[in-house]
């Protein structure tokens, strides 16, 4: 059954090695069909280059239940189900271990906008879901995943559509979009604008904090001004023909 859902969600998977996104089994891509009330996901723990589309899995939307296949699916699985049935505007998920996603995630702070890199895609911060409790964990880990989530974006007021992902503290990044692929698509940007956020953070701390000497520069107007260029056989030359 889904064969051609299975096709595209086997596809949309395989994106995820070839963008750098996972290392190992660590990530899954699952795609719905919300007329059969199903939806197809990867097998759990299936190395990519041994995946194959009919390795995947269906799954009873309501309960997340396997319907066909032989193997398991995502360990994943629970938060998948929450989403689709929390946020019933999404066609594919996409969960991966991408590292600068998950730095942010482990530090527990949003990804925040802070270039058109990001606003192209995302159209706010993409927030870092509450930590889960130690009675949530204890009471419902697999659920309370994807209930974490959704509790942020209602309790912040933030658009699923509008933010097509969410940090899960100590875990990592989730990603959705109206298609499994367009999921790859936003799981990419979201680790690019990670990276560029955590140099941006870096540099503008570091900006701050310049050392006076490199704020004054001596040594450089004099190396560059007598030091160098009056050794230099090609600078001297170049330097006289600039005075
Ligand atoms: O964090 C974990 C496991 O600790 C998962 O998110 C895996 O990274 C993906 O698991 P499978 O989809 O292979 O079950």
């Amino acid at each position: 059954m889904l064969e051609d859902l299975k096709q595209e969600v086997y596809e949309a998977n395989m994106r995820l090695p070839e963008l750098g996104l996972v290392s190992f089994t660590w990530g899954n891509v699952s795609g719905v069909d919300r007329e059969k009330g199903l939806y197809v996901i990867k097998p759990s723990g299936v190395p990519y280059d041994e995946l194959k589309a009919s390795d995947m899995v269906v799954v009873n939307l309501a309960d997340g239940k396997v319907v066909e296949g032989d193997l398991n699916p995502s360990s994943d699985t629970p938060t998948h189900t929450y989403l689709y049935n929390h946020f019933p505007k999404i066609g594919g998920i996409v969960h991966t271990h991408s590292p600068w996603a998950v730095s942010f995630a482990a530090a527990k702070m949003d990804i925040p906008a802070m270039n058109t890199t990001h606003a192209d895609t995302f159209y706010g911060d993409v927030p870092a879901a509450d930590a889960l409790t130690k009675e949530e964990i204890e009471a419902d880990y697999e659920g309370n995943t994807g209930k974490t989530i959704v509790k942020t974006f209602n309790e912040r007021g933030i658009d699923y559509e509008a933010v097509p992902a969410a940090l899960v503290s100590q875990h990592g990044p989730f990603s959705w979009g109206p298609t499994p692929d367009k999921a790859v698509y936003n799981a990419k940007v979201l680790e690019v604008v990670a990276e560029e956020d955590y140099h941006t953070l870096q540099l503008t701390r570091a900006n701050r904090e310049l050392p006076q000497y490199l704020l004054d520069k001596h040594y450089l107007r004099k190396h560059g001004a007598n030091a160098y260029y009056g050794q230099n056989n090609a600078k001297s030359k170049e330097h006289a023909a600039r005075e």
